[in-house]
């Protein structure tokens, strides 16, 4: 059974938390979450026999982290985990919270934390490769602590896709891919969202100098042309 769902609060500086009171849902329906297969405490990613490489993947709506993780997959061999396909996953397969990830999704809003790091836990458990691109987390401080407190990891890099507004819309509406989130309505409130909590996330990685920003507008090609230094130390697989 998973644990009961912490409360935000501790995360929220007192001058976001009346905007962010409109963007968070209510605790109250998480506090619950259960799953039928439960996932043994300190198992799998401390005990594989190589160190996890950890890649977290940042950028607004639209910006593009999708369509570059496939390059950066294709590339030099990294396992991607999209936070976004995994929460839709347990709305495509009906799971006990579905329909409240649903709702949320629909929002605009974002999923509490401790849902979204073990639906990423267990992927990282089950995959039998070591290199991680975590595409879409962490979304907030909340997302990034939580992270830290159930796997016990820290990403070694973050690549921040950095995306004007006007064509991040431009992008979501033409993307057509039957999201119920790539309509005008919702992608406004994720921007909102985006604006309100994304900052701190690239500042403090900034500060670690974790952060790798990448000016995301123009040729997919020219765009993963920055990306590569990124991942100077890795190996490369297939050239693309
Ligand atoms: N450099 C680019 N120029 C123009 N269009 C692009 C570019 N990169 C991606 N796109 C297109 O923009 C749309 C959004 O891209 P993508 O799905 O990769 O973004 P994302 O950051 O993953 O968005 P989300 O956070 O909503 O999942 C897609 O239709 C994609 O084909
Ligand atoms: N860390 C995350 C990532 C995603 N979500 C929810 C809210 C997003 O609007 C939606 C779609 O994500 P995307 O595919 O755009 O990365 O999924 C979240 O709550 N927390
Ligand atoms: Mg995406």
């Amino acid at each position: 059974m998973w644990r009961r769902v912490a409360s935000f609060s501790p995360f929220i500086s007192s001058t976001k938390s009346s905007i962010l009171s409109q963007l968070v849902p209510t605790m109250k329906i998480w506090e619950s979450f259960t799953t039928e297969a439960p996932i043994p405490v300190n198992h799998g990613i401390s005990s594989k026999d190589s160190t996890p490489f950890i890649t977290f993947v940042l950028g607004g709506p639209g910006s593009g982290k999708g369509t570059q993780c496939a390059k950066i997959v294709d590339t030099y061999g990294f396992k991607h985990l999209s936070a976004g396909d995994l929460l839709r996953r347990e709305i495509a397969r009906n799971s006990e919270y579905g329909s409240t990830i649903l709702d949320t999704i629909k929002e605009g809003r974002i999923v509490p934390s401790e849902v979204t790091v073990r639906l990423i836990r267990r992927e990282m458990e089950l995959s039998d490769n070591h290199k991680f691109l975590i595409d879409g987390f962490p979304r907030s401080e909340e997302n990034r602590i939580s992270f830290e407190r159930i796997i016990g990891a820290e990403p070694n890099i973050v690549l921040f896709f950095d995306c004007p507004e006007e064509e991040m819309v431009k992008r979501v509406l033409n993307r057509n891919q039957g999201r119920v989130d790539d309509n005008i309505d919702t992608i406004k409130k994720r921007l909102k969202v985006f604006e309100a909590l994304n900052l701190p996330v690239v500042n403090h990685y900034a500060k670690k100098g974790k952060l790798h920003k990448i000016w995301a507008v123009g040729a997919e090609d020219e765009i993963f042309e920055q990306v590569r230094p990124a991942f100077a130390g890795c190996e490369v697989i297939s050239e693309s």
